[in-house]
């Protein structure tokens, strides 16, 4: 499996002639960088910036580099990296098994592309899961077949929005370590924001503060 890393350099993101963040940081596979900072400073259009869905509104500057592929313009389709939100998101009139299917990138036949599915799914103890309707799942479920359905589009590296600030405190936990060890198994670069602290400190990894970034 590569080891894949992610790479910011002199990233600049700024809105007319204000510069909202500027930023270095390099994030080895398996690693998490949390980001934090208050409501504005500039978290979404990071994420935004990485994903390639930043408003035109913005200037970007710098480099974005994803395995040492300068990716900073390119198409989001072509980009490789994995978003997974506060919400699911998992489509309620499709099972499990065929919200994973649509993830997973064209080609094979449709045998060997549900077995892929149901083969993710035994590796992490899901498989009896994947007949089910998403909305019967509970809200940990949901998150780590969220998380299942990014893992197979085969990203590059994983981005993280808030992911587990829908879930209670003790499912968070859980639901957090299963993310963390699900992004070191497959070698990927985390970029995870947070509001909270505990986020911050489980990912045990560099955190920054994006008002410090100016
Ligand atoms: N499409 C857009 N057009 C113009 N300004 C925008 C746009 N999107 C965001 N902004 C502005 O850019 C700044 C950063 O917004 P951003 O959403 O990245 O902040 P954030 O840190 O994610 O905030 P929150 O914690 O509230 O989600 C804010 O001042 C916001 O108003």
């Amino acid at each position: 499996m590569a080891d894949h890393s992610l790479n910011l350099k002199d990233l600049t993101i700024s809105l007319g002639d204000q510069v909202l963040f500027h930023l270095n940081a390099e994030i080895k596979a398996g690693e998490v960088l949390t980001v934090m900072g208050p409501s504005g400073s500039g978290k979404s259009t990071l994420l935004n910036a990485i994903s390639g869905f930043l408003s035109p509104r913005f200037t970007c500057q710098g480099q974005i580099m994803l395995d040492g592929e300068d990716i900073t313009h390119k198409d989001p389709s072509a980009r490789h990296v994995g978003l997974m939100f506060q919400e699911p998101l998992l489509f309620p009139h499709m099972s499990v098994e065929e919200n994973l299917l649509f993830a997973l990138p064209r080609g094979g036949s449709k045998q060997e592309r549900c077995e892929k599915v149901r083969e993710k799914l035994r590796a992490v103890r899901l498989e009896e899961l994947g007949a089910r309707d998403p909305l019967t799942l509970s809200g940990g479920q949901q998150s780590r077949i969220a998380l299942m359905r990014v893992l197979l589009s085969n990203p590059k590296a994983l981005l993280l929005d808030e992911p587990f600030s829908s879930l209670d405190v003790d499912l968070r936990s859980r639901v957090r370590q299963f993310v963390f060890t699900q992004a070191r198994e497959n070698q990927l670069p985390v970029l995870m924001v947070t509001h909270d602290q505990a986020d911050a400190e489980a990912a045990n990894g560099p955190i920054i503060n994006l008002l410090n970034h100016k």
